[in-house]
């Protein structure tokens, strides 16, 4: 194993609470009734302008037309950049085995479907941008996850071969980007995956518990290896 890329949303952190005062924030200034947290949740992981089309549509419109959606989607940024640091956490013990990742010689990248103008100040108030040396946003290339792009390109940021790289998520989107981009992937089952198990998909490695991901046998092998 050479390097691990990780989702954000659902895998590295619990960002489902300040999404959803985003989203209810723009709901409310077009007069649309509140939705939950919950439900919200199941919505997270297409990026920014899905979370919005899906909320709106949940909330009674119509398939939004494009303008409107992009109005929408614009009133939603503006709310999130003001709140998307108040509940966010990360999940328990992820800085402690990025740490760990990162003795061990392995480059970290963040590849998430979030706009790009979120993830360095999200990482920095999450206290975990030391770790990671490349992050690519859902707006930073061309294509976003389920396409391969954006894993191929971190890959080659970070000089390595997407074979001997792993993914790790927590949805169907990362998992159809992994096999796309030929990677392995791990799946953690305590993220979004639009509210259905993510062992559906059958990832190759199903994570319960963060810490889990240095059990990963290539990953164990490296670290008994180091501890001799
Ligand atoms: O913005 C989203 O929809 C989720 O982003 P993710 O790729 O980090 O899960
Ligand atoms: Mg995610």
């Amino acid at each position: 194993m050479q390097a691990l890329l990780f989702d954000l949303d659902g895998t590295l952190a619990h960002t489902a609470p300040d999404l959803a005062d985003g989203i209810n924030a723009m709901l409310a200034s077009f007069s649309r009734a509140p939705l939950s947290e919950a439900l919200l949740a199941t919505m997270i992981g297409s990026g920014s302008k899905m979370l919005v089309q899906r909320a709106l549509q949940h909330a009674g419109d119509e398939l939004p037309e494009p303008a409107q959606l992009e109005r929408a989607h614009h009133r939603f940024l503006q709310h999130y950049r003001a709140g998307f640091c108040r509940r966010s956490q990360c999940y328990p013990h992820v800085p402690e085995t990025l740490q760990a990742l990162r003795e061990q010689g392995l480059p970290l990248a963040v590849v998430t479907n979030k706009p790009e103008q979120f993830v360095a100040p999200l990482l920095k108030y999450l206290k975990l941008d030391e770790y990671f040396s490349v992050l690519i946003g859902g707006d930073t290339l061309a294509c976003k996850k389920p396409d391969a792009l954006p894993l191929l390109h971190a890959c080659e940021a970070m000089n390595v071969s997407p074979e001997q790289s792993l993914m790790v998520g927590d949805s169907i989107t990362d998992i159809l980007a992994a096999r796309a981009a030929g990677m392995p992937i791990a799946a953690v089952t305590f993220g979004y995956n639009h509210g259905e198990p993510v062992s559906l998909q059958h990832p190759d490695f199903l994570i319960d518990h963060f810490p889990e991901i240095l059990d990963i046998p290539s990953l164990s092998n490296r670290f008994s290896r180091r501890a001799k």
